[in-house]
């Protein structure tokens, strides 16, 4: 465990950074004062906390120190950590294990869809599915290779889908994860039918046996409506084999946006019903604060972050690690 706090203080170190540089006193330990607090607020507006949580924060512990004119550093960022764990409650995204996946258990989804009937899982025999999509260069092929080698590390089988035909290099870039973590994949030609390489992956997976058909599918700017119907072409296709899949539709949003990435995650809801996000690059931001405001407003569970680019670096969003990396 004290591990993987580690990887999530780590990987946070720039929004820590940015958080503490200016509250050096609030954290320290020593005893807050007014200017320490006025500096916290403009720190958590600078990582992209947002108002609503920034007021939240700050009206908490500014109640606390009106009680008690002693209080101390510690004990302000312990509140902190306490508001932000309330906000972001229920915002934990979990995949059932594939022992469960296999026993119909439910995974950790706070909106559960339709789809998800099976506890996210596919039907019996059938491999689930986990449909990764987003705008170009958010981290989908890479957090595509990612997740296959986590799940694998779990005991699971996994199949890729290499449905990003559009970007030259994308299939030849899964091709090299595959190879390196030796991992099953199903891929076409650059500007084949995407649709028919999920198709065909999803037979193969089931052939194979996998536990987990993970589908990397080509960036998309979303406004265009025509790349969006692609999607739905293939969830649909995917249907044919499985009326369920694809039980996950994750957006995989590049977490150094900020909360420019709201809106995104909005046009990719409406059109595609996600079921959960994946928030990449936060190693190499100040901005790690919005997660908070992606998960106000969207609701959506966070299954894992991307803390780096090796495949370890791939973690489960745990609201205990991230609320402790950021207020120590
Ligand atoms: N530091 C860091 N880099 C990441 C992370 N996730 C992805 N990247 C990098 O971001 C870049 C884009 O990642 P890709 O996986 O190619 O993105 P994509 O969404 O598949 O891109 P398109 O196919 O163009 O849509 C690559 O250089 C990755 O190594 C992360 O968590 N941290």
């Amino acid at each position: 465990m004290l591990g993987l706090f580690k990887k999530f203080k780590d990987g946070f170190a720039k929004t820590v950074a940015s958080i503490s540089a200016t509250t050096r006193g609030l954290f320290g330990g020593r005893k807050i004062d007014a200017a320490s607090l006025d500096q916290l607020e403009e720190a958590l507006y600078t990582a992209d906390f947002g108002v609503e949580t920034t007021t939240e924060i700050l009206d908490e512990i500014r109640a606390a120190y009106r009680k008690d004119p002693a209080l101390q550093g510690a004990a302000a960022a312990q509140i902190g950590a306490a508001v932000l764990a309330r906000v972001l409650a229920g915002s934990e995204g979990a995949l059932p294990t594939a022992v469960e996946a296999a026993a119909g258990v439910a995974g950790g989804d706070a909106g559960e869809t339709a789809a998800q009937s099976a506890g996210g899982a596919g039907g019996e025999g059938a491999p689930t599915v986990i449909a990764l999509i987003g705008v170009n260069g958010s981290g989908k092929t890479t957090t595509t290779a990612k997740l296959a080698w986590r799940l694998q590390q779990e005991g699971q089988r996994v199949t890729l889908a290499a449905c990003d035909t559009f970007r030259a290099a994308a299939v030849e870039q899964l091709k090299s994860w595959a190879e390196r973590l030796d991992l099953d994949l199903v891929a076409s030609h650059t500007g084949a039918d995407a649709a028919a390489v999920a198709y065909d992956a999803w037979a193969a997976a089931k052939a194979r046996g996998s536990d987990t058909l993970i589908v990397d599918t080509a960036g998309r700017l979303h406004t265009k409506s025509n790349l969006m119907e692609e999607l739905a072409k293939i969830a649909r296709v995917l249907q044919k084999h499985d009326p369920s899949a694809p039980q996950h539709r994750w957006l995989v949003v590049d977490g150094s946006l900020g909360s420019n990435s709201i809106e995104q995650a909005r046009v990719f809801h409406k059109h595609f019903g996600l079921t959960g996000l994946v928030l990449t690059k936060l190693d190499g931001t100040s901005r790690g604060g919005a997660i908070v405001g992606i998960w106000r407003e969207l609701r959506l569970p966070i299954y894992f972050v991307g803390l780096g680019e090796q495949p370890e670096d791939l973690q489960p969003f745990s609201i205990e690690n991230y609320t402790r990396a950021l207020f120590g």
